[in-house]
């Protein structure tokens, strides 16, 4: 691999809006094709792989003609219910297309926040990356009541990323990278290359409209992503799901999108952030 990036483990995120024609709401299935392909070759290249995957909701949506976002709970639960299962079958039958083994990891802020449960579910992606299985994670969404929700996987992605190690977080969005403010709204917004230091400035910028109808959180969870990250001596990068081809672009270190760069100095405590921030 001709890279100056030397990348052993990583953790991607790809949002709803990039799994999904914006139209109809289904799987953009040529899109989750590519994607699976080029993770399989950073596995096959040597590299830990875990996949945080949203998309439960919409797809199940979309399954079920419910054509209006829905905000009543048991609603969401429900799509997310069919949804998930139908992206999981996609997700196997393309894994096992390029011999790659995917296993689903749910998760719950309850998981993160109850100690045994979040050392288990560390044993479980250590064991995972061990047998040379890709995690597909997303939110429990069926049974995460609204007070106890991530909501986001923006956060969650960040979580995981600390809590396996990883060197690396990619967030694939329906944007670029972190602009000065939101592009779709100014169109005078400047695209940042690089973020050393998330300060008030920074969050400043991120604003929490998202560019899709089924998008969650925008910007501001993905900042919210990257300090946690950051702190846990991560990499993270936003860039374009648009065309995942850019993974390839990432490894080459030739792409366009925002780096975060890690803090290697910074003395996070997972356990600590959880109970302070989302327990
Ligand atoms: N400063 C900013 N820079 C870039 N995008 C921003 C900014 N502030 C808000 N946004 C919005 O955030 C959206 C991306 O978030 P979101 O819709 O949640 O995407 P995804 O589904 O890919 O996670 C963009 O389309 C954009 O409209
Ligand atoms: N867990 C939810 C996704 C929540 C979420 O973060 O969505 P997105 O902003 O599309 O990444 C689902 O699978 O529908």
């Amino acid at each position: 691999m001709d890279s100056k990036l030397n990348y052993k483990r990583i953790v991607i995120k790809i949002g709803s809006s990039s799994l999904t024609h914006a139209e109809t709401g289904r799987l953009n299935l040529a899109k989750m094709e590519h994607l699976v392909r080029q993770l399989s070759d950073l596995h096959n290249q040597g590299m830990d792989v875990c996949l945080v995957s949203s998309g439960a909701i919409a797809v199940g949506r979309a399954a079920m003609g419910v054509k209006e976002r829905p905000s009543e709970t048991s609603v969401k639960q429900a799509c997310a219910a069919v949804g998930q299962a139908k992206l999981m079958m996609v997700y196997q039958k393309l894994f096992a297309e390029y011999s790659q083994t995917a296993g689903q990891i749910l998760l719950t802020k309850n998981t993160m926040v109850n100690p045994v449960s979040r050392a288990n579910a560390k044993n479980t992606f250590d064991e995972l990356f061990h047998l040379g299985v890709i995690p597909v994670v997303n939110e429990n969404d069926t049974v995460s009541t609204y007070e106890m929700q991530f909501g986001d996987n923006d956060t969650l992605s960040a979580l995981v990323a600390s809590m396996v190690g990883a060197d690396l977080l990619i967030l694939l969005s329906d944007i670029d990278g972190l602009y000065t403010d939101d592009p779709h709204k100014n169109p005078e917004a400047r695209l940042l290359k690089v973020v050393d230091a998330i300060d008030e400035n920074i969050y400043g910028m991120a604003k929490e409209s998202t560019g899709s109808n089924v998008g969650t959180g925008g910007m501001a969870t993905k900042l919210a992503a990257a300090k946690i990250a950051t702190l846990s001596g991560t990499d993270m990068i936003i860039a374009n799901g648009g065309d995942v081809r850019i993974l390839q672009d990432i490894f080459e270190n030739d792409y366009v999108g925002t780096l975060f760069t890690a803090n290697e100095n910074a003395n996070f405590n997972l356990a600590n952030y959880i109970m302070e921030t989302i327990g």
